[in-house]
């Protein structure tokens, strides 16, 4: 059976985003379990795919791990969307423990949560099931969790995210260039290109952005992350967005942009 590398323990989010993948795409893969998400771009070398969260309503863009996507040089396949909803559970009233434990993505869309509860030690961990699996061992704790997590606990406060709509957008990342996958052909195109000038002048973004708009090509987001290198260099990330007919026709603009400008295509792939 084909594998998929995933944030472990099993029911994470991301265990989820991978099933309704799975669901999608009409296949079944063999989830494989990592403790963290730089162990999940690890194993994706091995066993060539895995599901990287991305951008959140509440949070944004999660600017670890587009880092971890830029230092591993990974493809991106297609994305999924998930709803999210988090619950604090607890031993006993909270007035009595001394600990919270909350993954660090969650811990920024649960913000206005937390800050009502300064005088509580707040443990971070790598994933909500860790969350959840350090709480059950620790009498004096409470910890944030996924909604669907919540089963028979003594103290529950639901939905303590800062928003009640909240979404997680995942992308399901490659470690090799494949043909391009039409899976839905109602469905827009997303692309991701990534820059890093390596003679910076006056501008050479703008430049970039100029042929996108005079070939009526919608952008939808752009970030700056640092290159970790050098203070004040940048890899820039462009997302953009075309009817899915168009696929062929931003090919043609990428290639013209390549011979001008050192940019990286990451993925051409959907929404699905
Ligand atoms: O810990 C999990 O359940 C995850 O899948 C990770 C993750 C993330 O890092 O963004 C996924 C979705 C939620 O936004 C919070 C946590």
């Amino acid at each position: 059976m084909k594998k998929i590398a995933v944030l472990g323990p099993k029911h994470t989010y991301s265990d989820e985003a991978c099933s309704l993948f799975e669901n999608k795409t009409n296949q079944e893969l063999e989830h494989i379990y990592a403790s963290n998400i730089r162990e999940v771009m690890k194993l994706v070398d091995e066993v060539g795919i895995g599901i990287l969260p991305i951008e959140n309503t509440l949070e944004g863009y999660i600017g670890q791990h587009i880092d971890l996507l830029l230092e591993f040089g990974y493809l991106i396949d297609s994305e999924v969307k998930l709803d999210i909803t988090f619950s604090l559970v607890s031993h006993k009233a909270l007035k009595d423990i001394k600990r919270i434990y909350v993954q660090y993505a969650t811990k920024n869309q649960c913000l206005k949560f937390l800050s009502t509860h300064k005088d509580i030690d707040i443990i971070v961990t790598d994933s909500n099931v860790t969350s959840f699996d350090m709480y059950q061992k620790d009498e004096d704790s409470a910890a944030i969790i996924p909604n669907h997590l919540v089963k028979d606990e003594v103290f529950v406060i639901k939905d303590v995210a800062d928003e009640m709509v909240n979404h997680t957008r995942f992308l399901v990342i490659k470690n090799k260039q494949q043909e391009f996958k039409l899976y839905a052909k109602d469905k827009d195109i997303k692309a991701t290109l990534v820059i890093t000038p390596k003679n910076d002048r006056p501008g050479l973004l703008y430049d970039i952005l100029k042929v996108f708009s005079d070939r009526n090509i919608n952008l939808i987001s752009i970030m700056s992350r640092p290159t970790k290198k050098e203070i004040g260099t940048y890899h820039f990330l462009i997302e953009l967005e075309a009817k899915s007919e168009e696929y062929v026709y931003i090919q043609t603009v990428f290639e013209e942009l390549k011979d001008l400008y050192d940019i990286k295509v990451i993925g051409l792939y959907q929404s699905i």
